[in-house]
Order: C-alpha cells, then sequence, then structure tokens
C-alpha cells in the first residue's frame, strides 16, 4: 500500500471505531493495526512486539542519514461508555466506545507511518502504538520494561490529543504545561448493614458515602489557591442492594487533577484528612486508596516546543491555535518526564465533550492532522 489517501484514512478511522477495546486489553485493536501496518512498504520499517505488554506495537523506521530519532507516540484504548452516537459505524462491542477520539489518533499515527514508510526519512523514527491510556499507565508500563533502549529510545517525542471544541483539523499547542496531573481515587467504607426500619442497629454507609462526597467537594472551594485551581471529579459510586436494606458497605472511584505536582499532592492530602474525619464521625473504616502512576502532568519541553509552534504558525496550511493549560490527564506526561517533546491538541470540532457518549470527530482532522505533522517531522529532520 502507498501512501493512506484521505478515503482510506477515513475507512481505517471507522474500522477502528467499530472495535474499541479497554486498557491493556486491546487485542483486536492492536492486530487491526499490525494488518495495516505490514501493507506498508517495508523496505526501512521494522515491528517490534513487546511480550511483557503484548497490545504495545513499536514501529521503527531506519533514517537515510539520521543525526536523531523522532518519536510518534499514539494511544489506542477505549472507555467503558455506551456509544449514541447512532453513526452506522457505532461501537460493535457493547459498553465500549472510542469517546476520547483514540481511533482518530491512531488513524493519524497511521497516516504518518505510511508517509514516511513510502518516503524514507533522513532521521530515524520511532511510532510507538501505545495500549492503557485511560487507565493502567501503558505509557510508564512500557517505559519500566526498558522498552526505549538503544535504537529503540526516541531522542524527542511527540503526540497529540482531539480536541472538539477547536476547528477541524487545527493545531493547538503552548508553551509549559499543557495537561494536568492526575491521581485515581479508590475509596472503600466499611460499617455496618441492617434493617431500613431499625438504623440505630446500623452504621449506614450510604450517609457516610454522601458526606464524603460532599465534604470532598469542599477542598477545592476552601483549602486550594482559585487563581491556582484544581478538580476533584468522584464519578463512580456504589453502595447498597435494595431500598429497605441500610448499605453496610460504599465504594466510590474518582479522579484528582492539579496542574503542578505540588498542587496534585496537596489535593490528595487533604482528601486523606477527609476521609479520616467521615471515618472518625460515622464510626467507620475508611480506606481512601490514590494512586498517581504515570499521570504526571504533560510538560512541554521548551526548546522542542518553540521549534514546534513555529512550524505550525508559519504553515500557511496549518489553523495553529495557541491553547490554556487543560484539566485532561495523559500519561503521555510520564513519557515526557523522561524524554523531551512536545503534545498538542487537534482540533476535532463537536458539540459533545472528550467522554461523552455522542462525540462525533469531524474527520476531515485526520488529514490535516497527518499533513501538519508529516510537514513538522520533514522540516525537523532538515535542521
Ligand atoms: C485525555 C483524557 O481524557 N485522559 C484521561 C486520562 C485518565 C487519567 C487517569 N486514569 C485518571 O482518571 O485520573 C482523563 O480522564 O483526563
Amino acid at each position: 500500500m502507498a501512501v493512506l489517501t484521505e478515503d482510506a484514512l477515513i475507512k481505517i478511522r471507522r474500522d477502528l471505531h467499530q472495535i474499541p477495546e479497554l486498557a491493556l486489553n486491546e487485542v483486536q485493536t492492536a492486530a487491526y493495526l499490525e494488518k495495516v501496518i505490514t501493507s506498508f512498504n517495508q523496505t526501512h520499517l521494522e515491528i517490534r512486539k513487546i511480550p511483557d505488554l503484548p497490545t504495545a506495537l513499536l514501529v521503527r523506521i531506519e533514517g537515510s542519514a539520521p543525526k536523531r530519532t523522532l518519536g510518534y507516540r499514539t494511544d489506542i484504548d477505549a472507555l467503558p461508555v455506551t456509544e449514541e452516537t447512532g453513526l452506522p459505524f457505532a461501537s460493535k462491542h457493547p459498553g465500549v466506545m472510542h469517546a476520547c477520539g483514540h481511533d482518530i489518533h491512531m488513524t493519524v499515527a497511521l497516516g504518518v507511518l505510511s508517509y514516511f514508510a513510502e518516503h524514507q526519512p533522513t532521521d530515524n523514527m520511532i511510532f510507538f502504538f501505545q495500549p492503557a491510556e485511560e487507565s493502567e499507565n501503558g505509557g510508564k508500563l512500557a517505559y519500566e520494561l526498558g522498552v526505549f533502549k538503544g535504537q529503540w529510545r526516541p531522542d524527542e517525542f511527540y503526540g497529540l490529543h482531539d480536541n472538539p471544541d477547536l476547528p477541524a483539523g487545527a493545531i493547538g499547542c503552548r508553551m509549559g504545561t499543557l495537561f494536568a496531573g492526575t491521581t485515581e481515587v479508590n475509596i472503600d467504607l466499611e460499617g455496618k448493614g441492617g434493617h431500613a426500619a431499625y438504623p440505630q442497629d446500623a452504621n449506614d454507609m450510604v450517609v457516610a458515602a454522601a458526606a464524603l462526597i460532599s465534604q470532598a467537594q469542599t477542598i477545592i472551594s476552601r483549602s486550594i489557591d482559585p487563581i491556582e485551581g484544581g478538580v476533584i471529579t468522584l464519578g463512580k459510586l456504589e453502595a447498597g442492594t435494595i431500598r429497605n436494606v441500610i448499605a453496610g458497605h460504599a465504594h466510590i472511584e474518582g479522579t484528582i487533577r492539579g496542574l503542578t505536582q505540588v498542587m496534585i499532592k496537596r489535593i490528595d492530602q487533604r482528601l486523606q484528612d477527609v476521609g479520616e474525619g467521615i471515618a472518625r464521625s460515622f464510626n467507620a473504616k475508611v480506606t481512601v486508596g490514590l494512586n498517581q502512576g504515570g499521570y504526571l502532568p504533560v510538560e512541554n519541553n521548551p526548546e522542542l516546543t518553540k521549534r514546534f509552534i513555529k512550524y505550525m504558525k508559519g504553515n500557511p496550511d496549518v489553523n495553529f491555535v495557541e491553547t490554556e493549560p487543560a484539566m485532561t490527564g495523559e500519561d503521555f506526561g510520564y513519557l515526557l518526564s523522561k524524554i523531551p517533546g512536545t503534545m498538542f491538541w487537534l482540533g476535532v470540532e463537536d458539540d459533545s465533550q472528550l467522554h461523552s457518549a455522542t462525540l462525533s470527530p469531524k474527520e476531515s482532522s485526520i488529514e490535516a492532522g497527518v499533513n501538519a505533522i508529516t510537514g513538522f517531522m520533514t522540516a525537523r529532520m532538515a535542521e
């Protein structure tokens, strides 16, 4: 296969959209990606699998006169969301959806890869198709497995995230922090179940969980500098079995966001404090589990990002938008803490937010993204 045309890219995106898989289970997705990649010109290309991270794929293209190795990363996992777009190519996997646009990310990466497979780059290139961005820290897992060593270590790493708030095909970026760091939150409350009619003999964890959730929201409004900001979202609550049994257990899952490690640690500590307070006041056992894993703030490298922005601003075919930091998280933050690089947005123009069941990115963004990235990589290699 030659360089992917716009029609081919859209077909690939729709195929991938129909087979979304959760973190570390991206088996069909990885097989599909491999099939597409093996259809490219293989002359200078090497595909590598990682036995301990079996849904990851790495591709190396040998440069003709390499001065460096350029890395490009895409995430490949999906979310436990039931799709409500009504599209003819909607998810075929019940309860799972590419609701964060990773189908777009993968397709753009394949488009860029197809170009350089056909037009040998001067620098070496590494493409990393990364499992488990939404949870489970795929980037960190790969790094800790020693994947990026020797000829597989990029000198610089680039990656994108789609953005429904930007016009289709626009490139958004900023110097400094692009995305927040996050902490995954798991809270368990243990009390005593009982009959609905006899609360005095039980210890109701629905009421304790409700109090904890309300108090947690005061952390941001009362303990955090409003100029700096932060987020606590508790997105999942499980408790009880039936209306007339007092629940003796509740489970809460959520996420904390801050633009600096200091801020994240401060919010983490305050949530621990709230958990201890609820334990005392409800005579319950409260376990607050906090795990940042690889979701460090996404810090763009100053030198490389300056070059990136200069290229995008100077390219008349690119609609470049200087963006504000966002509270979205990304485990690319971990890889950028080890290898310098730049993360940026690709506009996909949609009324629905990321992670929503109706997200429907504009497909014209794909070819625009491929062209902008291919152009940037080519220009970078000429420096
Ligand atoms: C771009 C995006 O939506 N990323 C996810 C990353 C998840 C981080 C982690 N699992 C957490 O939930 O804290 C996001 O939710 O921002």
